[in-house]
């Protein structure tokens, strides 16, 4: 089975993610305005926020694709800024809008990330994700054939393939079934579970939040406005549901800044 970031450093290493004062400013637009946080080893992070909060834009600075304003990146303990290569080895990254190239096999595309990647016995780590991932019937049907949730498993499936320390997660379960996103949630819960390393996952879902979350950092106009367990945080924040205090949240976030 897969384990994310496994063997690759001992307990009480450094944390997957660390992020510091981290801004992007655009302008005279502050899409990202300082947050700090970091993702520790088997903990899932959601990160939370009304359209525009900054997600996005955050998520795409660790993955080295927006150069920051400020403030700095760890992954896995290694400098973003100035060990580039070292730290996106690190990580990696599933979304929904980042579909493989849909002109290649299942096999094709696994083996052509995993010869970007450098995976090695890449032909038995491609079997092995093709078993764990239920992909072994669709392994020589070209992607752009596949259905949205053997997609998002392909998806996956290429997000795992180098053993990542930090995992990526743009809304893993948008577009999918009810049924086949509880298979997914539970597929990445147990991939959380059972390594050392650590998911960041984006999603606009508080129920799937709640079941997967192990914290949440709420986002809002480019600032973290509260931080938390999911399961916790509505009633200490005097709400019903994760629900409505998101939606108090992305209304009034300089009245939840008071509350801090
Ligand atoms: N290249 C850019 N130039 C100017 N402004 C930008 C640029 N990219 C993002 N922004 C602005 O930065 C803010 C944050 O955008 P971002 O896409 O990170 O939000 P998000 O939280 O991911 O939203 P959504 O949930 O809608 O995807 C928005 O106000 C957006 O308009």
């Amino acid at each position: 089975m897969t384990a994310i970031g496994a063997g690759r450093a001992g307990p009480g290493a450094a944390p997957v993610l660390a992020v510091a004062d981290l801004a992007k400013r655009y302008g005279a637009t502050t899409a990202v305005d300082g947050i700090a946080f970091t993702v520790g080893r088997g903990e899932i992070v959601g990160l939370l926020g009304p359209n525009g909060a900054g997600k996005t834009t955050t998520i795409n600075m660790i993955l080295g694709l927006l150069a920051p304003s400020a403030g700095s990146i760890r992954i896995d303990g290694v400098d973003l800024a100035r060990h580039r290569s070292q730290a996106l080895a690190r990580s990696n990254f599933a979304a929904v809008y980042a579909a493989l190239p849909g002109n290649l096999t299942v096999r094709q595309n696994l083996r052509w990330f995993g010869m970007l990647y450098e995976v090695p016995d890449l032909g038995r780590r491609i079997e092995d994700l093709l078993a764990e991932f239920d992909l072994v019937r669709f392994a020589d049907t070209r992607c752009g054939l596949l259905s949205s949730g053997e997609q998002t498993r392909v998806g996956l499936a290429k997000a795992v393939l180098n053993d990542p320390v930090l995992l990526l997660l743009d809304e893993p379960t948008a577009s999918l079934d009810p049924a086949t996103a509880q298979d997914l949630r539970a597929l990445i819960r147990g991939i959380a579970d059972r390594g050392r390393g650590g998911i960041l996952w984006t999603s606009h879902n508080m129920h799937e939040v709640q079941a997967v979350c192990d914290r949440v950092l709420f986002l809002a106009q480019g600032r973290i406005l509260l931080e938390g367990d999911p399961r916790t945080l509505p009633h200490q924040h005097g709400a019903d549901s994760l629900d409505a205090l998101f939606i108090r949240l992305a209304r009034q976030p300089l009245a939840a800044e008071g509350e801090r």
